[in-house]
């Protein structure tokens, strides 16, 4: 579904991303795990389009996309979830669902927008309920789902997720993987980036492991499981830099 070669991404003088290369499989989830500055969020946005590359290729159901805007990435099919729950703190959960769908859909007719957001409504009550509600008094969670939505509304094949998990409660980690799992189930591919070996290794089929840069690991969600249980990621599991 997506395949990533030899990508190389610099800031100046800091090579964030070296030579790395994947594949990504459709329908699974697919975890990049590693340590504060390893290159996650790099890699998501190069993949989304928000990074230009400096080298290498990712090609998406078999064209080449690394030199083409986020916008029409979008169109292809590919929605991101930015790193902290990036929404309008002060504007009603209804109007971030519309600036979401505007952003990334400038030219559609406000009822097709208003139809998806009622979709979205009916498949996310809560989202429904609290519609009206300023998006800032919504618990970590529900801001969450709110964002994940958002990009929901592009109808996406491709969902990058990036650190989903970040400041919140276990039980609320629960629910934003239960509903990764249900939108696998409907035939989604996701990407997610994740600190934490063992949180991400809960609910990816396949995994690699980025350290400064570079991917040092790969393999499916029982080999990843291995090292981490003979102590092989510990290094990662712990949220010890090698840096
Ligand atoms: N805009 C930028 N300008 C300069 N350096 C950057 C920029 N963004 C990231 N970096 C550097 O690139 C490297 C990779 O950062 P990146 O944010 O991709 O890592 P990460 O694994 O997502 O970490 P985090 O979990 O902190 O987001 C780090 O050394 C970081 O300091």
């Amino acid at each position: 579904m997506l395949e990533i070669k030899n990508l190389q991404v610099n800031y100046g003088p800091i090579n964030a991303l070296k030579e790395v290369t994947m594949t990504i499989e459709k329908n699974k989830i697919n975890a990049i795990i590693g340590v504060n500055g390893a290159g996650k969020s790099t890699l998501l946005n190069t993949i989304s389009g928000l990074v230009d590359p400096d080298q290498g290729e990712i090609s998406y159901k078999g064209r080449q996309i690394q030199n083409i805007p986020v916008e029409k990435r979008v169109k292809l099919g590919i929605g991101h979830v930015m790193e902290g729950r990036r929404l309008f703190k002060d504007q009603s959960v209804h109007d971030n669902l519309l600036i979401g769908f505007y952003f990334r859909n400038p030219k559609e007719k406000r009822r097709n927008a208003l139809l998806k957001i009622n979709e979205i409504y009916k498949q996310f009550p809560i989202l429904g309920n609290k519609q009206n509600q300023m998006a800032g008094t919504l618990s970590g969670g529900q801001q969450q789902i709110l964002i994940i939505s958002a990009a929901l509304l592009s109808e996406p094949d491709l969902l990058l997720l990036d650190e989903p998990s970040l400041g919140l409660a276990p039980i609320i980690i629960d629910e934003v993987y239960q509903l990764l799992e249900e939108l696998k189930s409907k035939g989604m591919t996701i990407i997610i980036s994740e600190q934490m070996a063992a949180l991400a290794l809960r609910i990816s089929d396949v995994g690699y492991i980025l350290e400064r840069g570079q991917v040092v690991k790969k393999g499916d969600r029982s080999y990843l499981k291995s090292l981490l249980d003979s102590d092989g990621l510990s290094s990662v599991y712990l949220g010890k830099a090698k840096v």
